[in-house]
Parts: structure tokens; sequence; C-alpha cells
């Protein structure tokens, strides 16, 4: 996967005027973004505030939604999901390489899990994985692929907290080494602030906070503090 030096001028994504109902509902309203090439960002909003629905409108995975909108989106997404969506008839390897081909896919799929701590494990099967390993595996399916832009609703949603943290761990790793443009879907609003270099808060249908997260040393609780009270939230200890 060729590293890219690419400026962060160039939009990967550009929506303009989403708008997607449920029922006559409007979830998304009116939506106008734009994600730069190379950028890491974070969506946050409340349960059924509709992150996993403008995440699919981005993939192209919501055919028969009503709605309305222009997308332009990279050729290569690769999506990951909270459940790691391996299939349990195949071995890990396989997995990873479901729909690929070419003489060294084999090579390709291999290096992918080792890059994630899975060498060793190609010939397990899923259900020999721990929850935070399926994930991993996840991940290295998506990696092999290359993908110009990396979708991923609440990724670690499912796994304990010590596992999420060393799952934010690598995937900001991956991030620095392979440069996708990553959307992440969450709810965790420390997952948004670690992870990403701007988050978006999505709120009664349109971008209600779009923040740009520098890293400095002590920058994390007041991007906490704000993105909290955008959300609305007070939190029980001050
Ligand atoms: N296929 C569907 N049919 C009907 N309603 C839907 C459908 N998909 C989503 N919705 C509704 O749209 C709204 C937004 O859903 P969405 O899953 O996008 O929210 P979310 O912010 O991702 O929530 P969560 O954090 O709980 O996953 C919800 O009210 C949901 O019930």
């Amino acid at each position: 996967m060729a590293p890219h030096t690419e400026q962060l001028t160039r939009p990967a994504v550009r929506l303009r005027g989403l708008t997607r109902s449920f029922e006559g509902r409007t979830v998304l309203d009116d939506i106008d973004l734009d994600l730069p090439a190379g950028q890491f960002t974070a969506l946050l909003g409340h349960s059924g505030s509709g992150k996993s629905t403008l995440l699919r409108a981005v993939a192209g995975i919501d055919h028969g939604v009503a709605g309305s909108g222009t997308l332009t989106a990279p050729e290569r997404v690769s999506v990951v999901f909270q459940d790691s969506r391996l299939l349990p008839w195949r071995r890990i390897l396989p997995n990873v390489l479901l729909g690929l081909d070419g003489r060294d896919a084999g090579e390709r799929g291999r290096a992918a899990l080792a890059e994630v701590g899975l060498a060793g494990r190609e010939r397990a099967w899923p259900n020999e994985l721990s929850g935070g390993e399926a994930q991993r595996a996840a991940l290295a399916r998506s990696l092999v692929r290359e993908p110009e832009l990396l979708l991923a609703d609440e990724p670690f949603g499912a796994l304990d907290a010590l596992t999420r943290i060393k799952m934010h761990a690598l995937l900001r790793q991956l991030w620095e080494r392979h440069r996708p443009s990553v959307l992440l879907v969450t709810h965790d609003v420390d997952e948004a602030v670690a992870l990403a270099d701007r988050v978006l808060v999505l709120e009664r249908g349109r971008i209600g906070l779009d923040l740009t997260i520098e890293r400095e040393a002590g920058a994390h609780a007041a991007y906490r503090t704000r993105l909290l009270r955008a959300l609305g939230v007070t939190e029980a200890v001050a």
C-alpha cells in the first residue's frame, strides 16, 4: 500500500444536498460535507441521530432509501462494522482475501494480518478469535484492498474498554502509515478526540458542530467538554 503525501486540499468525498428520510421522517436534512483526502474524521451523535445512515450514504449502500443529493467518493472504499462479519466457514486468511485475486494476493493478505498483529493466525477459524482479534482481522480485510476511503461504523463498540484502547492505537497507526481518508462513526466522545483530526456532531439531521482537533498536550479535556456540551450531555461528576 503506497503511502501518499497528498495535500489535504482535494476532497476525497464531496456530499451536496444529502437528504434521507424513512417513512416520511427526515433523518438527514440537506447535508453538505467535504472530507479532504487523507483526513481522519469522526462523526459523533446521539443514538438515532443518523450517523449510520450518513455513513451508508457515503458508502453508496443505501439503495432503496428515499432521499436526494449528490455524492463524489473514491473508487476504493472499505467498510468496517461493529461486528467483524467474518464468514464462519472460512479460515482467517481466506476471509481477508475474499473476492481478491492475483498472484500476490496471499502474500498481501499475510502482510495485512501481520500488520494488525495476527501473524500466525492465518489458518484459525473465526470462532477461535476473540472479539478484538476478529476486529483486527476485519481491519486487515479492509486494508488489503488498499482503500482510499475507510468507513468505520462503531468498529470498537462491542469491545471491552482495554481492548478498545489497544484498537485505537492500532487504527491510528494504520492510518498514519497508509493515510486513507477515514470516516469513523462513534458515540464515544473520547474515542473521537483520541483518534480524529476533525469531529463532526450530527444533530437534528444537520452537522451541528465541525471541530478541528489539534494534537496538543492537555487539549483532550477541553475538546471533550466542548463536544459533550454540543451533545447536550451533563456528566455526573465534574
Ligand atoms: N432501514 C430503515 N428503515 C426505517 N427507519 C430507519 C432505517 N434505518 C434507519 N432508520 C431510522 O433512522 C434514524 C437514524 O438511524 P441511524 O442508524 O442512522 O442512527 P445512528 O445515529 O447511527 O444510531 P446508533 O448510534 O444507535 O447506531 C433512526 O431513527 C432509525 O430508526
